[in-house]
């Protein structure tokens, strides 16, 4: 589902944040990115759904070629992976509700698919009462979940998620990954960017590190193995 085959990153200013990538995510799979900071997680999950492209080598999602995808095809890649950010980044005048079933509508769901659907989500998120709060009404922890249900109303094959607990308390972390994992029960991939050691070592995954640009460990029930 994910093969990344000597994949290197150069930003436009001259900065190789990733070499020689080699790496292959299996459908299901429960993955963590760990590495210190500046070491190219970040980097790497964005080319996983073409936030970022890659500079050389090649890189197959759900079977899509990334060095033949055109531009004006990017939404079909991105229509089979949620994404979840740090800063939840919901949009601030939309209630709980809209802002999720704003993703099927773009895609012309039916209103009652739309409606079904979105009360799925926020029901597996424990959310259903708070539907028409707006973000600001919301912990940091509640507007996470609501960004999980966003990320996961359509359905897609994947997740991922960049530093998703680096805003929130021990507690609400703890939530959070329970939600994960009930999203990886089901069948969906899940990449997770984290500094949380804590969260590593004790559900314990499959464990890609980074250093400086290279993938230096890949175990299957890795640990963090930082200090911090
Ligand atoms: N848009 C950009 N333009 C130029 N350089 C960038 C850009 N984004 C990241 N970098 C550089 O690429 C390298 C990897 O950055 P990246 O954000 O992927 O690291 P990270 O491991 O996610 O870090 P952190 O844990 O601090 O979020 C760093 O040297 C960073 O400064």
């Amino acid at each position: 589902m994910i093969e990344m085959k000597d994949v290197n990153k150069t930003y436009p200013n001259g900065v190789t944040a990733l070499q020689g990538i080699d790496l292959s995510i299996a459908q299901g799979e429960f993955v963590y990115i760990v590495g210190p900071s500046g070491a190219g997680k970040s980097t790497l999950v964005g080319m996983m759904f073409r936030e970022e492209k890659h500079t050389s080598g090649s890189i197959t999602i759900n079977g899509i070629d990334l060095n033949k995808l055109k531009e004006r095809k990017v939404p079909q890649l991105r229509r089979n992976i949620g994404v979840v950010y740090q800063d939840f980044k919901l949009l601030p005048r939309l209630t709980v509700y809209e802002n999720i079933a704003f993703a099927l509508e773009v895609l012309e769901e039916s209103p009652k698919n739309i409606k079904k659907r979105v009360m799925e989500v926020l029901d597996l998120v424990k959310l259903k009462n708070k539907a028409r709060h707006i973000p600001d009404q919301l912990s940091g922890g509640e507007q996470q979940r609501v960004s999980i249900a966003r990320a996961i109303v359509n359905h897609p094959k994947m997740m991922i998620a960049d530093e998703p607990t680096g805003n929130l308390d021990p507690d609400t972390s703890w939530d959070i990954m329970q939600i994960f994992e009930e999203i990886n029960a089901k069948g969906t991939t899940v990449i997770m960017a984290t500094h949380s050691k804590e969260i590593v070592n004790t559900i314990r995954k499959r464990v890609i590190a980074v250093e400086s640009g290279r993938i230096v460990r890949d175990e299957s029930r890795g640990e963090y193995g930082y200090e911090i």
